[in-house]
């Protein structure tokens, strides 16, 4: 008899009372919903106007040209896509010590920048500004002759970089090559060209030395000659120096910080986010977590949408307040349907 266990959940203790309808529970979720507002989509835009390369390591991600670029994004744009982080990928351009063509005049993104903005007037459009893309090392700094990191001279470059994105129409600048000192080196350069009320800085403060980049080295043919990143990027482990070098953003002028990668840094997002509640909080779900939840989903482990919610919607949770993803125009697709229900 269930009889005697009648009367043992006390009045305010239901909680079937609260979620028995999908708006019931949307109402529990709220500070944890997916939007258009929340997703930013990474792009690769390559030498070759033209051209659109698939991306094996990276299934149903490809690499535009800017003019196929222009329709791929006309589709997600309608879709109600608000912004776009871009990464230039070279192929016939030199690459040198220095990453002289991460803003020469036929760096692609730099071509790009004003055509996207004419395009797509109401897109908000980062750029990525690191220096791997560009160097024959490989590395996302400006090296000594024993191969360690000359800081200085790395800041500088970064920061030049920055800005030559910036005076091509970026809105954001986001440096994500760890060198310290490049917030306030970028926000300073901007201040002496006069762009500090138009371009914003999006700091990748809490940039892991992570085993979940792999397929974005072939993507962006970024992969460092030798050696590794763990001299730049943050260690695993490194609660502590992560947040050390969120504060030290904030303190450089960051308009906005990152944790990237997201799925094993969740503790980082929250405590990041507790700490500078009134800084939008970035979260890169990376390209091996992209390639990762597609692959369980190909494999029968989950369906992709419902997970892949899962996991955005967790992410909210935690604090995120902006998710950049490779799934963007999917989602978006997923959300227009919820609307048209
Ligand atoms: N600056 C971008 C990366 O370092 C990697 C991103 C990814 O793996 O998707
Ligand atoms: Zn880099
Ligand atoms: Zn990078």
């Amino acid at each position: 008899m269930a009889e005697k266990y009648k009367n043992m959940v006390s009045k305010k203790h239901y909680l079937h009372s609260g979620i028995f309808n999908q708006t019931l529970r949307d109402w529990q979720s709220l500070k944890s919903q997916v939007l258009p507002i929340n997703l930013m989509y990474p792009v690769f835009i390559i030498e070759n106007d033209d051209e659109v390369q698939t991306i094996s390591s990276m299934p149903g991600v490809c690499r535009y040209g800017i003019n196929k670029l222009k329709d791929h994004l006309t589709v997600v744009v309608q879709k109600g896509l608000t912004s776009i982080l871009v990464f230039g990928v070279i192929e016939t351009l030199s690459k040198d010590e220095h990453g002289t063509n991460a803003d020469s005049a036929r760096n692609p993104v730099i071509r790009a920048l004003p055509k996207l903005r004419e395009w797509f007037p109401d897109l908000t459009i980062a750029c990525d500004v690191c220096l791997c893309p560009y160097t024959s090392h490989g590395h996302c700094g400006i090296l000594n002759p024993n191969g360690t990191i000359d800081n200085p001279s790395s800041i500088k470059r970064i920061a030049e970089v920055a800005l030559a994105y910036a005076k091509a129409g970026a809105h954001i600048v986001a440096p994500s090559d760890m060198m310290d000192g490049r917030i306030g080196a970028i926000k300073s350069l901007l201040i002496e060209h006069n762009l500090q009320n138009s371009v914003s800085l999006l700091s990748y403060s809490c940039k892991f030395a992570s085993n979940f980049y792999g397929p974005f080295r072939d993507a962006a043919r970024s992969k460092p000659s030798f050696g590794d990143r763990k001299c730049y990027q943050l260690p695993i482990a490194g609660e502590g120096v992560a947040l050390r070098a969120a504060a030290r953003d904030v303190e450089e002028g960051a308009d906005m910080l990152m944790v990237k990668p997201i799925m094993a840094y969740m503790d980082v997002l929250k405590q990041v986010k507790d700490r500078y509640p009134e800084y939008p909080v970035f979260v890169y779900q990376v390209s091996g977590e992209y390639t990762m939840i597609y692959n369980a989903a190909e494999k029968g482990v989950f369906q992709l949408k419902p997970a892949l919610m899962e996991i955005l919607q967790s992410y909210r949770r935690a604090g995120a307040d902006v998710i950049i993803t490779y799934y963007t125009p999917l989602i978006l697709d997923w959300l227009q349907l919820k609307h048209q229900l």
